[in-house]
């Protein structure tokens, strides 16, 4: 085994096969990933691609250099106990778990006296199912520069990867890009049902929405104006595009997204104390 790249991803849900489906081939062999998970049918999906699992933490854990914790935060607790005993030395955990702090889960996993420092928090999204994800990352001081960079080259394998200084920071991040996919396939969704309300049918409504969605975000990645004028550019002055902004406008919508954006932070900071 590589122990290097040697991985175990404890819970092996949505999240953990996003995050393998860009690691497994190109980072590491599938015999390099150990994956726990209680759910029987998961395990054998996960088995099926020629990786090792297990019902609960034991022994192998041990051999695994990066462990990374994708259960749902409520079941975070129980699990970081449960691994613990198989903590080596040089082990470096990685929880991509909204809304729980690096001060509780370091609390968990370490000794009364001695918090396990060697933590990195991260906050990655589901378009890392097809290598386009966004991700943030923050590391507590226990974390090497060298373990920083494994951090960075893993997650930056299937995501744009920002650092941030803080659990604050991974809050906001998972308000933006963490919770963000959602946001957009709502918008695609409305996009559509208006497409059909002015006559065309699913595929053409459903084709269209995507492609501008695409299109869009492909126009302003690679284009070195800003987003102000890629929209002006669209709005003719008394116009199709200037009649809809105004409607928009008028319900505020860059308001409304912030307000959803400020409810997605403060659930993750009630979550933070819940959780802690
Ligand atoms: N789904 C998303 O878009 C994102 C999720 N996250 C975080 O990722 C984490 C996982 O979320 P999902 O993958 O969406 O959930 P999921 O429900 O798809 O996966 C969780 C997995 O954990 C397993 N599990 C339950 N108890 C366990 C235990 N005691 N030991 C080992 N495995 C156990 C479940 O069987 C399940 O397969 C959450 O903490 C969430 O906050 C972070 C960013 C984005
Ligand atoms: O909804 C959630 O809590 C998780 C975290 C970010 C995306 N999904």
């Amino acid at each position: 085994m590589n122990k290097e790249l040697s991985l175990a991803f404890i819970g092996g849900g949505n999240m953990a096969s996003a995050l393998a489906a860009g690691l497994i081939g190109k980072r590491c062999g599938a015999h390099d990933v150990l994956v726990i998970d209680p759910n029987q049918a998961v395990r054998d999906r996960w088995a099926g691609q020629g990786v090792a699992v297990a019902p609960e933490a034991d022994s192998k854990l041990s051999a695994r250099r990066v462990w990374i914790l994708a259960v749902k935060p409520q079941g975070l607790k129980e699990v970081a106990l449960a691994c613990k005993p198989h903590l080596a030395e040089d082990t470096l955990v990685i929880s991509v778990a909204a809304g729980v702090s690096s001060a509780a889960l370091s609390g968990w996993l370490g000794q009364p006296d001695r918090p396990w420092r060697r933590l990195v928090r991260c906050m990655p999204n589901t378009p890392a199912l097809i290598g386009a994800g966004a991700c943030g990352l923050m590391a507590l001081d226990g974390v090497s520069e060298d373990e920083r960079r494994l951090a960075q080259q893993m997650l930056g394998a299937v995501a744009q990867v920002v650092w941030v200084d803080d659990d604050a920071g991974i809050d906001a991040v998972t308000a933006l890009s963490g919770s963000g996919p959602a946001y957009v396939f709502l918008f695609i969704e409305a996009l559509i049902q208006g497409g059909i309300r002015h006559g065309l049918d699913d595929d053409q409504a459903r084709s269209l929405a995507l492609a501008t969605l695409t299109g869009a975000t492909q126009l302003a990645s690679l284009s070195h104006e800003s987003l102000a004028t890629l929209r002006e550019r669209v709005t003719s002055k008394g116009g199709t595009t200037a009649a809809a902004l105004d409607v928009f406008q008028a319900r505020d919508f860059a308001g409304i997204v912030g307000e959803a954006m400020d409810a997605a932070r403060a659930r993750a900071a009630a979550m933070a104390a819940e959780f802690s």
